[in-house]
C-alpha cells in the first residue's frame, strides 16, 4: 500500500518494483493535483500511468470530501479549474459532505509585519473564543517567512510550534550569523569588514556576506536557497530595526536579536502550528491562515516554466484543502513598513477572491463579503504607534536635542538631562517586573529594560496611546503588559504576589 503516490521519485518507484517482484498485490493512493515535490525528481506519471502498467487494476475515484466545508471545497475546486498540464487533466471536482461554514476571508495588509500581526490578533481572538491552539495553523511558502510569524505570535503570548523546520533563531545559519554579528559588534570600528559600511544595514550586509549572503538570491530552490532566505530575513530585520531606531548600533541590533530569540523561546505546551505548505501535506486543522499569498511568493519568483507555475498552484491547492472550517487568505503590498506598495495578490486568486477580475477557467464565484484591509496599531482600534513605523527623529523631552543613542532614545531624554522620575513608581514597576519575569521564566530585561521602566516612571502614562509611544514598549509588550503598567501608573495594586501556576 503506497500513500501520496503522486509524489514518488524514480528511486522509490524502483524500490517498490523490487519489493513487488511478479506479484500484483498492490494498492496506491494519490492525487495528481497535489503533486508538490517535482523539484526532488518526483512525478505523478507513476500514478497516472498505473492503469497502463497494471491493466487489471480497479480505479476508485474518491470525490467525496469529508474534511472541509462546501465553502472551502468550492475555493479548492475553483483553483484547480484554472490549472493546466497533465495533472490537471486528471483533476476531480470534490463534493463536500459537511455542513456549510463561513466563506474564506481575504485580507490585504500594507506590509508583512502588519500581516503577521493581523493574523496573530485573529488567532488570539480564536483562542479567547475557545478554539484549541492545536486546531489552528499558519501556512507559508518558505521557511524564512516563519520569523515574522514567530515574533508576531510571541508578541501576543501565543504558543506555537514549527513543523518541518527549526525555529528561526535555532537554525544553524542563523546561529552562525548571530555569532558573526556579535563578534563584529564587539570589534566595532576595528573590524576591517566594516570599514566601508556607512550604516547599520550595510554593516549587517558586510558581516553576513562572510556567511554566504549575496545581494541576489542563488539560483534554484533547495537547501542553499533556504539558507540564503534565512540570512536575507536577518538583513531585512536589520533594515526595519534601523528605520525604527535611527542611530542604533550593531550592538543594539544584537541585543534586539537576543530579545527576539528569548521571546520566541518561551516553552510551548500545545501551540498553533507554523508550517511551510510543503510540510503541511496530509495534515488538517479547523482554522488555516494562508499567508503571503502575493505574486513573488505564490508563485515564488524562481518558478519560471509553465510546469513550475502549475506546481505552485498545486501547492496553494494543498494549502486550501488543509482547512476544515475556516480559511483566512492574506497578502501584503510591501515587505517592510513604509515600503513601496508594489506587490499584488497572487494571480491564482484571480476570479476567485472578491473584487478580482474574471478567471480564465470557471470562477468559483459565490461568497458574500469582500477583501478586508488589514491595518495595525491605531487603525485597527488599538492605540498603538508601532516602533517599526516610527519615522520622526527622537528628541530629548527636557532640552529638545535630537537623540541618536539607543539608550537615550529609550529614556526619551539625554542621559545627563535631569530626571523627573517618580522614584516610588519606578520601584513598584521593578517589583512587578520581577514577578512577571519569574512567571515567564525569563530574565527581567525581557519584560522591560531598566531604561524603559525609567521612561515609564518619568512619563507616568495615563492612557494607552501614551504608553505605546514609549520606546521599548513594542506591540507584544503593550498587549501583554499594557493594562498592568497603566494600572500601576494610576496607583492601583495589580497583585504583584507571585502565586504559583
Ligand atoms: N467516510 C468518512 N466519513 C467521515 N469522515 C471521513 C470519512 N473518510 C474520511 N473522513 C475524514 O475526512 C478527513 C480527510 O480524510 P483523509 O485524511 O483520509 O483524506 P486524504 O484523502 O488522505 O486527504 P489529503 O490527501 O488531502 O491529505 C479526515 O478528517 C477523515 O477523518
Amino acid at each position: 500500500m503506497v500513500d501520496e503516490y503522486q509524489d514518488v521519485s524514480p528511486l522509490q518507484q524502483r524500490l517498490l518494483e523490487l519489493w513487488l517482484g511478479e506479484r500484483d498485490d498492490l494498492c496506491v493512493v494519490g492525487d495528481a493535483s497535489q503533486t508538490i515535490y517535482s523539484f526532488t525528481g518526483a512525478t505523478p506519471d507513476h500514478l497516472l500511468d498505473f492503469r497502463t502498467r497494471h491493466p487489471g487494476a480497479t480505479v476508485v475515484k474518491l470525490v467525496r470530501d469529508y474534511r472541509s466545508t462546501p465553502q472551502v471545497v468550492h475555493l479548492a475546486n475553483g483553483l484547480l479549474s484554472q490549472a493546466s498540464g497533465r495533472a490537471a487533466d486528471h483533476r476531480l471536482e470534490l463534493v463536500s459532505q459537511r455542513d456549510p461554514g463561513p466563506e474564506p476571508g481575504y485580507t490585504e495588509y500594507p506590509d508583512e509585519p502588519a500581516e503577521a500581526e493581523g493574523a496573530a490578533r485573529r488567532i488570539r481572538d480564536l483562542l479567547d473564543a475557545g478554539v484549541p491552539a492545536a486546531e489552528i495553523a499558519v501556512l507559508f511558502r518558505t521557511n524564512a517567512q516563519s520569523e515574522t510569524y514567530e515574533q508576531a505570535l510571541a508578541d501576543l503570548g501565543i504558543p506555537y510550534q514549527l513543523r518541518g523546520a527549526e525555529r528561526f533563531f535555532d537554525r544553524p545559519e542563523v546561529r552562525k550569523a548571530g555569532v558573526a554579528l556579535r563578534g563584529a559588534a564587539r570589534f566595532g570600528g576595528n573590524d576591517t569588514l566594516l570599514e566601508d559600511a556607512v550604516d547599520l544595514p550595510s554593516q549587517v550586509r558586510a558581516v553576513l556576506s562572510g556567511e554566504g549572503w549575496t545581494p541576489q538570491p542563488p539560483a534554484g530552490s533547495g537547501a542553499v536557497r533556504e539558507r540564503w532566505e534565512s540570512l536575507a530575513a536577518l538583513v531585512g530585520l536589520a533594515q526595519d530595526f534601523a528605520a525604527a531606531q535611527p542611530g542604533a548600533s550593531l550592538a543594539d541590533l544584537v541585543a534586539e536579536l537576543d530579545e527576539r530569540a528569548n521571546a520566541q523561546h518561551a516553552p510551548t505546551v500545545q501551540g498553533v502550528t507554523l508550517a511551510s505548505l510543503h510540510s503541511a501535506k496530509g495534515l488538517e486543522w479547523d482554522v488555516v491562515f494562508l499567508v503571503g499569498v502575493a505574486e513573488g511568493m505564490m508563485p515564488i519568483t524562481y518558478a519560471r516554466t509553465d510546469e513550475q507555475i502549475e506546481e505552485e498552484r498545486r501547492l496553494l491547492y494543498v494549502g486550501v484543502t488543509r482547512a476544515r472550517e475556516r480559511l483566512h487568505v492574506s497578502w501584503a503590498l510591501s515587505r517592510s513598513p513604509g515600503g513601496r506598495p508594489s506587490r499584488r495578490p497572487s494571480r491564482f486568486l484571480d476570479g476567485l477572491r472578491p473584487g478580482s477580475g474574471a478567471a480564465v477557467g470557471r470562477a468559483a464565484g459565490g461568497g458574500a463579503g469582500g477583501i478586508e484591509r488589514g491595518f495595525t496599531g491605531a487603525a485597527a482600534g488599538a492605540p498603538l504607534v508601532r516602533r517599526r513605523t516610527q519615522r520622526t527623529p527622537a528628541r530629548c523631552r527636557v532640552c529638545g536635542r535630537t537623540l541618536t543613542d539607543a539608550g537615550e532614545m529609550k529614556l526619551m531624554r539625554c542621559e545627563d538631562c535631569p530626571s523627573d522620575m517618580d522614584e516610588g513608581l519606578y520601584e513598584r514597576l521593578r517589583d512587578w517586573r520581577a514577578v512577571q519575569a519569574r512567571r515567564a521564566g525569563q530574565p527581567a530585561f525581557c519584560v522591560f529594560t531598566d531604561k524603559t521602566l525609567m521612561a515609564i516612571a518619568e512619563t507616568v502614562p495615563e492612557e494607552e496611546g501614551e504608553l505605546a509611544r514609549i520606546p521599548g514598549v513594542g506591540v507584544r509588550k503593550f498587549h501583554r503588559y499594557g493594562a498592568d503598567v497603566l494600572a500601576i501608573c494610576a496607583g492601583h495594586d495589580v497583585g504583584g504576589d507571585d502565586e504559583e501556576g
